[in-house]
């Protein structure tokens, strides 16, 4: 084991997620057993360039792991993209004194640390968090199974309202180019239609099936947001096809961000805090800790990939439920 690891510089980035905040307090925990020192930077990559940085204790984060969002801020960075501001994060990750650094953020947080140690080469460990699901080396990130539990909450309620009046509902849902959040949402929620970033037949199922809608019954679309899609551009093309149907627009928004975190998002925020530890102890580094197959596993950073297709199982789901 590694024992020269003696200070391990902590942040959150990108969006937040539920789950954050226990995987941090899993970070804290396995730290201070091994005696090492655990220090918090505040809002990412702005933190270490600003030098906002301050000790954490596992006790203050062990009265945190039930919370959604994350005790240590975030945000995404402009100075972080550039030469200038690395350099500036670099100065005080070494004034004060950080062996190592963990991230929790997705995968533009992984990119900064690929970029990052070109300049700086101390260990840096990931552990995926981002409610979107998009990052290759793991099966589920952080926050994921939490937002997608708030999207059916919300989309059981719309439900309700919909049947009750027979209308065409469009729930649009999170995931900029990511589906994950849309399939999980719409499948078990029994939605008529889910159309999603990583796929164009979807539109064409739905096309199929709402030109004969007869307001006889609900009809509900569940949506990603995005450019090429979301709830503005599914409402105008259900209207060019069946033009007199009564529809509404929902937009679950950030909603989905928020809240205690699920119980799967606690454990793996637990588990993952824990292995990015232990993998810092045995002398790994740039590497993102995931789990796949129920399994903890280590991935490159120069290998993990965001993910642009939901795999095929997922796929064939939507074709069949779609018809
Ligand atoms: N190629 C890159 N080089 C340096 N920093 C980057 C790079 N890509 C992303 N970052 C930093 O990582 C931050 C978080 O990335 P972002 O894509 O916003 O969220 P996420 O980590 O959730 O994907 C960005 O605001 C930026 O500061
Ligand atoms: O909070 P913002 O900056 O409006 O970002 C919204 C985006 O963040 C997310 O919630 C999560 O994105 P990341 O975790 O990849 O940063 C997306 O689903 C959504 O499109």
């Amino acid at each position: 084991m590694n024992k020269k690891i003696k200070n391990i510089g902590l942040f959150t980035s990108g969006g937040d997620s539920p789950g954050m905040n226990a995987a941090l307090y899993g970070i804290a925990k396995v730290a201070e057993i091994n005696g090492i020192k655990i220090t918090g930077i505040l809002k990412g990559y702005e933190g270490m360039i600003n030098g906002d940085f301050s000790p954490l204790k596992s006790s203050d984060l062990k009265k945190m792991v039930h919370r959604g969002g994350t005790l240590l801020k975030t945000a995404r960075s402009k100075r972080f993209l550039t030469i200038e501001g690395r350099k500036l994060a670099l100065k005080h990750l070494q004034e004060n004194n950080i062996d190592a650094l963990i991230a929790i953020g997705g995968d533009g947080t992984f990119k900064g640390l690929l970029t990052f140690s070109e300049i700086c080469d101390i260990p840096f460990i990931g552990i995926p968090g981002t409610i979107d699901n998009d990052i290759s080396g793991t099966d589920y990130t952080l926050g994921f199974d939490s937002a997608v539990n708030t999207a059916i909450e919300n989309i059981d309620k719309i439900k309700d309202t919909a049947e009750s009046h027979n209308r065409v509902f469009i729930v649009e849902v999170m995931g900029r180019d990511s589906g994950y959040i849309a399939i999980h949402s719409g499948l078990t929620t029994g939605a008529d239609a889910i159309l999603i970033p990583e796929s164009g037949k979807d539109f064409i199922y739905l096309l199929d099936k709402v030109k004969n809608y007869d307001s006889e019954d609900a009809f509900l679309v569940v949506v990603s947001e995005g450019d090429e899609i979301g709830a503005e551009l599914v409402s105008s093309k259900i209207k060019e096809v069946n033009p007199n149907v009564d529809l509404r627009i929902t937009k679950l928004g950030h909603v989905q961000r928020g809240g205690n975190p699920s119980a799967l998002d606690r454990m793996l925020g637990i588990r993952l805090g824990v292995e990015a530890v232990k993998s810092l102890l045995q002398s790994k580094k740039n590497v993102m800790v995931g789990i796949l197959n129920n399994q903890l596993h280590l991935t490159p950073f120069n290998e993990m990939v965001k993910q642009h297709q939901v795999n095929k199982e997922l796929h064939e789901l939507l074709e069949l439920f779609g018809k």
